[in-house]
């Protein structure tokens, strides 16, 4: 695999505050990554450092073979950004700010159209930004991240203010980027519907990296219980409840739902259990423990 991206402990201050502490983190081509942290974690900064508007106090970083900081322009032209807040000229249309950016990162304006379509403004691309919706701009926002083609995509909160059928669209154009090798980095609060897309996520808290693999890696690590949800048929709930030996370490959903905690090393022989009561219990469900979850798990144990 090819690393896209090289920090090497990076630190970052803003007077005697500390942004990024010895932030070390490698990117490979065609991966999708979730940053995650709380506000002020430091995952804007990390962004800004990638993609060299500041500059690191200590550590060292290499975006696609070079230091950002140099402002190499066969590097800027393969980077696509989207902030946090995109803030575009109001008065312009949708076609007219993109072609602007097409112009600044050297390409034609052919590709304005085929990027509009892409994102869902086709027919709006001859309106001007200042009528669209929080959503349009977003998506205006998007489109002008993928000029040009990048092999490294850096979304900022990119799915905020987007409608659910928005959101899934979204995923689709960060999955077809990914499948063409793109390396996609994106920071967001919105863990459950990251949960899907990313092959790896990365968890900062004040600065520091306090987790980092795929969320099956975060699983083991964190050994947590999943959760085993059960069906029974009316009026057996009590009957199953005795059957399994359940004392206590479960909760009553309903009249004929049961949920137990069970560490992975339990689960399978309980399942195996369970699915032997066949007249009595009609479905088993296992819920492995979620993004969100895992996530104040590791920040729960940061914290201890
Ligand atoms: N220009 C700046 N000047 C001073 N302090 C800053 C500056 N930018 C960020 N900080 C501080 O650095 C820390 C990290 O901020 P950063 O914006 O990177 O966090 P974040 O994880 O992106 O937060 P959010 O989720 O709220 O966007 C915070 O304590 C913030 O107050």
């Amino acid at each position: 695999m090819t690393s896209n991206v090289k920090l090497d402990a990076v630190v970052k201050r803003y007077g005697a505050r500390v942004a990024t502490d010895q932030f070390s983190l490698v990117l490979e081509e065609g991966e999708t990554i979730a940053l995650v942290g709380h506000n002020g974690a430091g995952k804007t900064t990390l962004i800004k450092l990638v993609l060299g508007l500041i500059r690191p106090d200590a550590g060292t970083i290499c975006v696609l073979g070079s230091d950002p900081a140099r402002g190499d322009a066969e590097v800027r032209r393969s980077l696509g950004y989207l902030p946090e807040n995109v803030a575009f000229n109001l008065a312009l249309t949708g076609r007219e700010t993109l072609s602007f950016y097409a112009r600044l990162k050297g390409e034609s304006g052919g590709v304005v159209r085929d990027l509009l379509e892409h994102v869902g403004l086709g027919e709006a691309g001859g309106r001007r930004v200042g009528t669209y919706s929080k959503g349009m701009r977003q998506r205006l926002g998007l489109a002008q991240a993928l000029i040009g083609k990048p092999r490294l995509l850096l979304l900022d909160e990119p799915t905020t203010g987007l409608d659910p059928a928005l959101r899934q669209h979204f995923y689709e154009i960060v999955r077809a980027l990914r499948d063409e090798g793109c390396t996609v980095l994106i920071s967001s609060h919105a863990l459950a519907e990251m949960e899907g897309y990313a092959d790896r996520v990365v968890i900062m808290d004040q600065g520091r990296k306090i987790a980092d693999g795929s969320i099956d890696d975060l699983r083991r690590i964190a050994s947590m219980p999943s959760r085993i949800r059960l069906r029974t048929a009316p009026g057996e709930l009590q009957q199953v409840e005795t059957h399994l030996g359940l004392n206590g370490c479960h909760r009553r959903l309903s009249d004929t739902t049961i949920e137990v905690n069970l560490a992975s090393s339990q689960k399978i022989q309980f399942i195996h259990h369970a699915a032997a009561l066949e007249d009595q219990v009609l479905d088993i469900d296992v819920l492995p423990p979620s993004l969100d979850e895992l996530y104040a798990h590791f920040l729960n144990g940061r914290a201890a």
